[in-house]
């Protein structure tokens, strides 16, 4: 039996002799490589933290002592170490497995959930202030990457540290990558805090050093206070300390013993303590050092060459790419157009303008709320900002969306990719809740195109528009429709009848239009003839031609992947109220009011809620013959 098949606790981990721990350090490394060869997942930022993980489950005592993971892509070895090595691990971000992320409804040792960045140090600062109102004892532990330092709420958070509590641990896991590289002014002063080797000798070893000094002994014996001012007098101190926190570091975070060694110091700090954690982002697989961005959060992979499944031939575009390649075009024209991103240059393929026109291409960190603002701030300035930023991601920047573009009407186009599921990163990341969170921000326009060439006129159709609007598309690829060579914007308001029915008008959304295109043609197999409408603008919606379609039609179906609830299908109820035909009933296909889990596919996850395509048509003609009383489907 391997070491690693014997923990079933931390308790077990505990157990281990200390010559142990590299052979449970390799098994580890070796079961996170096989699972997510397999499945995909976050291959890099796993293996960067086996050394720290074990480390942390060795000194400290979850689930009594706390730790928040920031973001917790990186939770995998701890979910080993917690009893989680099993089944459900080796089908991790898949159905039946387990999530990818910390979840407190997955285990007592997961304190915190998490999923997006910044979060970890704010939750783990409102756990030590709780405990400091209960006078309990227990230990707290953020674990943040070095670019969760990026993000605003971390810096909220830290400015707050030092007036709440009296203990708490900050662990800096250094490896100088975001999912790109490390952004901004902090991995610079990072990096200043590992090279500054007069800080660092002075910090190591600065009683040491003052015993040399003449009345150095009277010092140290004053306690760390004086300790304190007098190393600042000697070096300037760390950001850090300015806040309120001692710096400790930067310490190898790969070398075991120094690891326990410095969070056994850090447990019984009498402040709070950062302890900054040097590591390597895929450490133990060299193909994942090597190409640190890709094996960030990997598609399943061959473990001898670290190569993933090719496309098969004719496999369409990705919509990012599309996304990309549409941009560079525009930016080739408009030297005012720009690229904005927060952290994720490859994932949203904004990559593809910062390889072609990098003076058009900005990469904030991972700062949403600060990426609008300043998409905002350029757009005063007589530029048309593109800000490519997930749908779930950019419910972080909602005050700026409304209080500083929209209010203030100013031209900036937002690419909202992963509109729709990302089924294996599950509930954190489906892009579900765009349409209901955009609609009611008076003046913006929102749409979502059927098919790469339309995502191409819908970029030109937001840059012709002088205020702010919204494309939503899915994770993935396209479907195959030929791109034109010049994107031509569209008559923002106008949806497009693809085909006419005298029973039923199907309205869809975006990736939906190809499902009512095939619900159309399932329908007609039972003898009801549905017209298809690809609406395009979910605001402005096209109400005259909505009003045409509730006259000659039974029952309208919307389908939106987004939702239910503010969803197109209540665009479409509202604006049948307004017009006062509300005679024509109105059936949402859309997802339910309730959190998506992961899962292996967006197939899976439209099977296990009831939204396949036979659910779906068994749905409408139930609701049809509900509705004129003819013969329901055997
Ligand atoms: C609000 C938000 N924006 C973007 C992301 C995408 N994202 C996931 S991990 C990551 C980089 C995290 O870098 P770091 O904190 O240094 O951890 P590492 O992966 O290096 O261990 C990003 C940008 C996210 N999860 N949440
Ligand atoms: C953890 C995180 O937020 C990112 O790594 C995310 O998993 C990327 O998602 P995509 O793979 O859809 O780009
Ligand atoms: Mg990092």
């Amino acid at each position: 039996m391997s070491i690693l098949e014997r923990i079933q606790s931390p308790a077990d981990v505990k157990k281990l002799a200390p010559e142990e721990l590299p052979q449970l350090a390799q098994e580890i490394r070796e079961r996170i490589i096989q699972t997510t060869a397999k499945n995909g997942g976050h291959v890099g930022p796993n293996l960067g933290v086996v050394e720290l993980t074990i480390g942390l489950h060795r000194v400290f005592n979850t689930p009594t002592d706390r730790f928040c993971f920031d973001v917790a892509h990186q939770g995998y070895v701890h979910k080993l170490l917690t009893g989680r090595n099993d089944e459900r691990f080796d089908h991790i971000r898949t159905s039946d497995g387990y999530s990818g992320f910390l979840s407190r409804v997955e285990s007592e040792h997961d304190a915190f959930g998490a999923g997006h960045a910044g979060t970890a140090l704010s939750a783990a600062l409102g756990m030590a202030t709780a405990r400091d109102q209960r006078d309990s004892d227990e230990h707290v532990v953020a674990l943040c990457g070095d670019a969760a330092f990026t993000c605003g709420i971390t810096m909220e958070a830290l400015n707050n540290v030092a007036t709440s509590t009296k203990r708490l641990i900050i662990i800096l896991n250094d490896n100088k990558w975001s999912i790109a590289k490390n952004v901004g002014a902090l991995p610079r002063y990072f990096n200043e805090l590992i090279t500054n080797p007069v800080y660092n000798r002075l910090n190591d070893d600065f009683e040491s050093l003052l015993q040399k000094m003449p009345g150095g002994d009277s010092l140290i014996k004053l306690g760390s206070k004086w300790k304190q001012e007098t190393k600042d007098f000697f070096v300037s101190s760390s950001l850090f300390e300015k806040f309120g926190i001692r710096y400790i570091g930067p310490i190898d975070g790969h070398d075991q013993k120094q690891v326990e060694h410095y969070l056994d110091f850090a447990k019984n700090a009498e402040q709070p303590v950062l302890l900054h954690v040097l590591t390597e982002k895929g450490r133990g697989y060299d193909v994942a050092i090597q190409n640190p961005e890709r094996f960030h959060g990997a598609s399943p992979f061959d473990v001898k060459t670290g190569k993933g499944t090719p496309s098969a031939p004719g496999t369409p575009p990705k919509y990012q790419d599309v996304m990309g390649h549409t941009l560079v075009k525009l930016a080739k024209e408009d030297a005012n157009v720009i690229g904005i991103t927060a952290a994720m240059p490859a994932g949203t393929g904004l990559n593809i303008l910062e390889n072609a026109l990098p003076k058009q291409f900005f990469d904030v960190g991972i700062a949403e709320e600060h990426a609008v603002l300043f998409a905002a701030g350029m757009a005063t300035s007589g530029f048309h900002p593109v800000c490519a930023i997930y749908s779930t991601f950019l419910q972080r920047a909602y005050d700026q969306i409304i209080h500083d573009v929209a209010l203030q009407n100013l031209p900036v186009l937002f690419c909202m990719d992963r509109a729709g599921l990302s089924p294996n990163d599950g509930a954190t990341h489906h892009g579900l809740f765009d349409l209901s969170y955009l609609r009611c921000v008076p003046e913006v326009v929102i749409m979502a195109p059927a098919n790469e060439d339309e995502l191409a006129d819908m970029m030109a159709t937001g840059l012709a528009h002088q205020g702010a609007a919204f494309i939503r598309y899915p994770r993935g690829n396209a479907i195959g429709t030929p791109i034109k060579e010049t994107p031509v914007p569209l008559e923002i308001g106008k949806a497009q009848r693809l085909q006419k029915g005298s029973d039923i008008d199907i309205w869809a959304i975006g990736a939906m239009v190809a499902d009512a295109q095939q619900l159309a043609a399932q329908l007609s197999e039972h003898g009801i003839q549905a017209g298809v409408v690809n609406t395009r603008f979910v605001k402005p919606l096209d109400t005259e031609l909505l009003a045409e379609s509730a006259q000659n039609t039974r029952l309208i179906v919307t389908m939106e992947d987004h939702v239910i609830t503010g969803g197109l299908g209540t665009a479409v109820m509202e604006a049948l109220q307004e017009a006062c035909l509300h005679n024509c009933p109105v059936e949402r296909i859309a997802w339910p009011d309730a959190f998506i889990e992961h899962g292996s596919s967006v197939a899976q996850l439209r099977e296990e809620n009831g939204l396949s395509p036979n659910a779906i048509l068994e749905r409408v003609m139930a609701k049809y013959a509900k509705l004129h009383a003819i013969q329901e489907v055997p």
